[in-house]
């Protein structure tokens, strides 16, 4: 019997590789966002499959929308990937981030457990809830120490997943992502920045690229196989919560220097540094350890930091 999947947030990048991957499963696929008739929904044009994908409006913080939204699909399995996803952008609008992350998720909980629904649904959890590690990588039992408004956010959001699932026996699992790149990231998020202004340069186009701090330290994925890792998650006998990451973490300077170096250019003749681009408070250093996953599901990334430089270079135009 056919599938069906409903993606709560279809337009985003990890949206569209969803609703992608999918597909190729046979699945009938549902996405939502929150104007369906006004938005553009770029990136699934971008993979061809805009016509392939039942589009509908949900406000996650619209309890009835959501409620409405469960209804129209008829879905087996739920993917929650709406919300605010920037960290820097979450100090200036705290508020809003709290009620797209943490109450839209909520929302689906209760919907889900108001219908009394025995569907599964997959929560897009973040590494931020993580905040800085030290020495050892973060596992799934690592305590939350969230830096930002959108890591308590995303805190809160796992946290209520993993309430529901053990308080009313919910199929519900948040998967722990950790930063993950590709061609569809919006240069809002410092990969896709640097990648765009590397090119640009190399086309004349800019003369330089300003940056925050480049002593960061990030686990940087590449998204199409994340979102493999998400469906596992849902094909699992019990629901269970899996960081989702490399293992190997990067300086952000280094992914600066091939980002360049792919175009012939040593990047310290063309990059400079601003304070403006600063948080209140960030990561230096966010490290994990992905070993869970791999042991329960099979699956662990196979694209690493240089690749993902690699194939996001090759996409510009
Ligand atoms: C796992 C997590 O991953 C992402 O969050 P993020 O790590 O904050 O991603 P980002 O690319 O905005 O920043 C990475 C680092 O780079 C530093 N940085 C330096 N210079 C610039 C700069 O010019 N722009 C930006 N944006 N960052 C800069 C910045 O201060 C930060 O330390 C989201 O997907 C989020 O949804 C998520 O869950």
């Amino acid at each position: 019997m056919t599938k069906t999947a409903l993606i709560i947030g279809v337009s985003g990048q990890d949206g569209a590789y969803l609703a992608q991957f999918l597909l190729t499963k046979g699945y009938t696929v549902w996405g939502s966002s929150r104007d369906a008739e006004g938005a553009r929904f770029g990136n699934l044009d971008r993979l061809g499959i805009k016509d392939r994908i039942n589009l509908i409006s949900i406000s996650p913080e619209d309890f009835r929308s959501v409620l409405v939204g469960l209804d129209q699909s008829s879905a087996q399995e739920v993917y929650f990937l709406a919300g605010q996803t920037s960290v820097g952008l979450s100090f200036q609008t705290p508020a809003e981030t709290m009620l797209s992350n943490s109450q839209g998720m909520l929302n689906l909980l209760e919907a889900i457990r108001f219908q009394n629904r025995s569907l599964r649904v997959f929560h897009a959890g973040s590494s931020e809830t993580f905040g800085d590690v030290g020495a050892e990588p973060a596992a799934e039992t690592t305590l939350p120490h969230p830096r930002s408004p959108y890591a308590v956010s995303k805190s809160a959001a796992t946290m209520l997943t993993a309430n529901y699932r053990e308080a009313y026996g919910l199929f519900a699992c948040s998967g722990i992502l950790f930063n993950h790149e590709s061609p569809l990231r919006p240069q809002r998020f410092v990969t896709q920045k640097i990648i765009q202004g590397a090119h640009a340069i190399a086309k004349g186009r800019q003369d330089r690229l300003t940056l925050g701090r480049l002593d960061i330290a990030r686990d940087w994925g590449w998204a199409p196989e994340y979102v493999e890792a998400m469906w596992l998650m849902l094909q699992c006998d019990t629901p269970q919560d899996f960081i989702i990451a490399t293992g190997e973490t990067n300086s952000l300077q280094s992914f600066v220097e091939l980002a360049f170096a792919a175009h012939d250019l040593d990047w310290r003749d063309y990059v400079e540094t601003s304070d403006s681009f600063s948080r209140p408070s960030d990561i230096a250093h966010s490290a994990a350890n992905p070993s869970a996953i791999k042991a329960a599901l099979g699956w662990q990334a196979t694209s690493k930091m240089p690749d993902v430089v690699r194939k996001m270079t090759a996409a510009c135009t």
